[in-house]
């Protein structure tokens, strides 16, 4: 997919069609996991139930090694993140070394969240990231948050949960945590907050 974006002068249409475009894109993602898992009988109550949230983000080149955006895991379900050619996002690997993300034109980057984590009983785990700027140039990048709708239960489908797998998270409502989560965000309390939440 080819998508153009002038990061200088957002206006509400190119904001329009590049949010049609990308929650597209996420809603074929998760398909595309629902049916690795073998629970594609469930897409379209889970899909219905998905908010989306635009955020434009824009971070001052510098190259200070301190993080323009702190370590975490996003809360929600699938983030999309589209960005111009400027280095700053990095993720942690499973030996807790960061690598940077090289920007690539026309590239969508995607990371799953903990939000669906918990649907898939532990399934695929959350992408742990952070910015830290290395360039003197700005970085832009537009992002696509999927977050699980207010009064929808988040709950593992019975096909994940069995014997050898318990449920290992009790359901949960992400506006309810939202509550939760910003008290705590606000006391610097950040790493699992949705796990933390609602562990069995
Ligand atoms: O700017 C980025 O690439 C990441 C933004 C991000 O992680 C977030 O808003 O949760
Ligand atoms: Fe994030």
């Amino acid at each position: 997919m080819v998508l153009l974006i002038n990061c200088t002068g957002f206006d509400s249409e190119t904001l329009v069609s590049f949010t049609q475009l990308a929650s597209g894109l996420e809603k074929t993602i998760r398909r595309m996991i629902l049916e690795t898992f073998g629970v594609e009988k469930y897409v379209d109550e889970f899909i219905d139930s998905t908010n989306y949230i635009l955020k434009v983000m824009k971070y001052e080149g510098s190259q200070s090694s301190k993080p323009s955006l702190r370590a975490h895991s996003d809360q929600n379900l699938v983030t999309l993140l589209y960005q111009n050619e400027v280095n700053g996002l990095e993720i942690q690997n499973k030996d807790g070394e960061w690598i940077n993300v090289k920007p690539s034109p026309n590239t969508f980057f995607v990371m799953t969240g903990e939000s669906l984590s918990v649907w898939l009983n532990g399934g695929l785990s959350s992408t742990y990231h952070r910015v830290t700027m290395k360039e003197s140039k700005a970085r832009y990048c537009v992002g696509l948050f999927a977050t699980p709708r207010g009064g929808y239960q988040v709950k593992a489908p019975k096909e994940l949960v069995d014997d050898k797998n318990g449920l290992l998270f009790k359901p949960f409502d992400y506006e309810e945590f939202l509550g939760f989560y910003s008290i705590h965000a606000a006391r610097g309390v950040l790493e699992s907050g949705l796990k933390a939440y609602c562990s069995v």
